[in-house]
C-alpha cells in the first residue's frame, strides 16, 4: 500500500517542487502546475514522453491540455493524498518540460 508522506517526508520531497513552480491543491492533498510549451506538438510531446514513465511507474497524472498549455495534478489516489511517487513523478514532469 502506497503510504501518505509524513510532514518530514514533505519538507524533503515536496518542498523543492513547490520551489520549481508547483503549487499546492486547494481543497485536495495534491499538487498541481501548468507547463507551457511552444506549440500544441510540443506540449503533446512532453505529455508522450510523461505517460511512458507514468505507465513505467504505474502512477498516473490528472491532466489536461488546451494548445499549447498542459495542466498537471498529482495526488495518489490509493493513499488519497500525496506519496513519494507524486515526487518522483513530478521531478520527472520537470525534466521532461527541461526545467
Ligand atoms: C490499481 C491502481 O489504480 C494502480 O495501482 C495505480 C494506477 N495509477 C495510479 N496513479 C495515481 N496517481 N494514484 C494511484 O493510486 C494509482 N494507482
Amino acid at each position: 500500500m502506497t503510504e501518505k508522506l509524513t510532514d518530514s517526508e514533505r519538507v524533503e520531497q515536496i518542498d523543492p517542487l513547490l520551489a520549481n513552480g508547483w503549487a499546492m491543491t486547494d481543497g485536495r492533498d495534491a499538487i498541481h502546475k501548468t507547463f507551457v510549451f511552444k506549440n500544441f506538438v510540443e506540449a503533446f510531446g512532453f505529455m508522450t514522453r510523461a505517460a511512458i514513465w507514468a505507465e513505467k511507474w504505474n502512477h498516473h497524472p490528472e491532466w489536461s491540455n488546451v494548445y499549447k498549455s498542459v495542466d498537471v495534478t498529482l495526488t495518489t489516489h490509493d493513499a488519497d493524498g500525496l506519496s513519494a511517487l507524486d515526487a518522483k513523478l513530478g521531478a520527472k514532469l520537470d525534466t521532461l518540460a527541461g526545467g
